[in-house]
């Protein structure tokens, strides 16, 4: 635990960080994959079996839990922590992406936004200040300014007005924000693929100043040679003593490649929904379980894999509880997963540590080209 959140920056090679976040219920080595815990659960994972896989931290959906069981609800329970027997340290997002993504009719005015709940079609308001509000309701060790995320592609007005917007709504964020010793709050970059508009969008972020600072508006079908060439020209002109958030990244190329480019810390649903759709990732690329070619094959998903389901199970096996629908086959995948996806971070933290970064790249994406699988 520590009474003050900070960040340590303890090594770098070439853009590649290794550091450490600290807050008020723990710590974070970075570069750190996030786990998603949409409403308050990893789905088909309890909360040891997470902690397990080596995650220090989780992400929680505030949309979904305003709406369901409530943030008045949770913190009379004593907070997400407790709630979901969680006791490492929690982020929330802010809740605008996912009203646009998720609610029926929304409404965005200078204000918030208004939407209709996609569970039962009432009225709900979402503003920097409430937004704000629920987290500290849920108790979130990293608070998420509220921002407004376009879809792309979009004309560059459209993006500027997004970005502007945005940033209106950073400094309300900030100051509906409890500063409390160990919680944080994340600023959030916007400005598409647009040099300039990033950069004003950095600029006056730390005008404001933050605990730590995300780079939103990307991984929403710009493809990965944009969103790494706009990594290219935003990470430089971030603060370097600040952990540095890529929201919603990504497959395990993506987190190579945005590590490469000075990212610390990454989300994404992608491990453990393709734990529900029967798709493996593993060094050597992604395995789809439903293929029939599993049938009968004794091996594990992945002999190097020290995961439970790699140590005691067959493809066959999985293959078995893939087309039987059993929910054994969900958390067996679920977990390895997962398991993988520390085990890359915790493998380019050494990288970064041992300065053979550019070399882990190299045999990350010779054993991907190997097939196989
Ligand atoms: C996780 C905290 O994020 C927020 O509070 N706002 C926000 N969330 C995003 C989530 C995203 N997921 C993806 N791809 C799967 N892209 C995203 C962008 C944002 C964003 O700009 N802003």
């Amino acid at each position: 635990m520590t009474d003050t959140f900070k960040f340590e920056l303890l090594g770098t090679d070439g853009k590649a960080r290794r550091g450490r976040v600290h807050t008020a219920h723990g710590a974070i080595n970075t570069p750190a994959f996030m786990p998603v815990g949409t409403a308050a659960t990893v789905k088909a994972m309890m909360p040891e079996s997470v902690a397990e896989t080596g995650a220090e931290i989780l992400l929680g959906n505030t949309y979904h839990l305003m709406l369901r069981p409530g943030a008045e609800r949770i913190e009379k329970l004593g907070g997400l922590h407790k709630f979901m027997n969680w006791d490492k340290p929690i982020l929330t997002d802010s809740g605008g992406f996912q009203v646009m993504s998720l609610a029926q009719l929304r409404k965005i005015t200078e204000d918030g936004v208004r939407f209709r709940s996609h569970i039962d079609g009432a009225y709900y308001d979402l503003t920097p200040e409430s937004s704000t509000e629920i987290q500290r309701q849920l108790d979130a060790d990293i608070t998420m300014c509220f921002d407004e995320c376009p879809a792309l592609p979009a004309p560059k007005e459209r993006v500027n007005e997004a970005m502007q917007l945005s940033m209106r709504w950073a400094r309300r964020s900030r100051e509906a924000f409890t500063h409390r010793p160990g919680y944080g709050q994340f600023g959030i970059v916007q400005g598409g693929t647009e040099k300039d508009l990033r950069e004003e969008s950095v600029e006056k972020l730390t005008e404001i100043g933050f605990e730590g600072y995300a780079i939103g508006g990307l991984a929403v079908g710009e493809g990965q040679e944009l969103m790494f060439s706009t990594l290219d020209f935003t990470t430089p002109v971030m603060p370097t003593d600040k952990p540095r958030y890529l929201m919603g990244v990504g497959k395990p190329d993506d987190l190579v490649g945005a590590v490469a480019r000075g990212v610390d810390m990454f989300d994404c649903v992608l491990p453990s929904r393709s734990g529900r759709t029967a798709e493996a990732w593993t060094r050597r690329g992604s395995v789809n379980l439903r293929n029939a070619r599993h049938k009968d094959d004794p091996r594990p998903l992945d002999e190097n894999c020290t995961c439970p389901c790699c140590k005691n199970y067959s493809r066959a096996y999985l293959y078995h509880l893939t087309k039987t629908k059993e929910i054994l086959g969900l958390m067996l995948l679920t977990w390895h997963n997962l398991h993988y996806y520390q085990e890359l971070m915790a493998g380019m933290r050494t990288a970064i540590e041992e300065e053979t970064f550019d070399k882990f790249v190299v045999d990350f994406h010779a054993l991907r080209e190997q097939g196989d699988i």
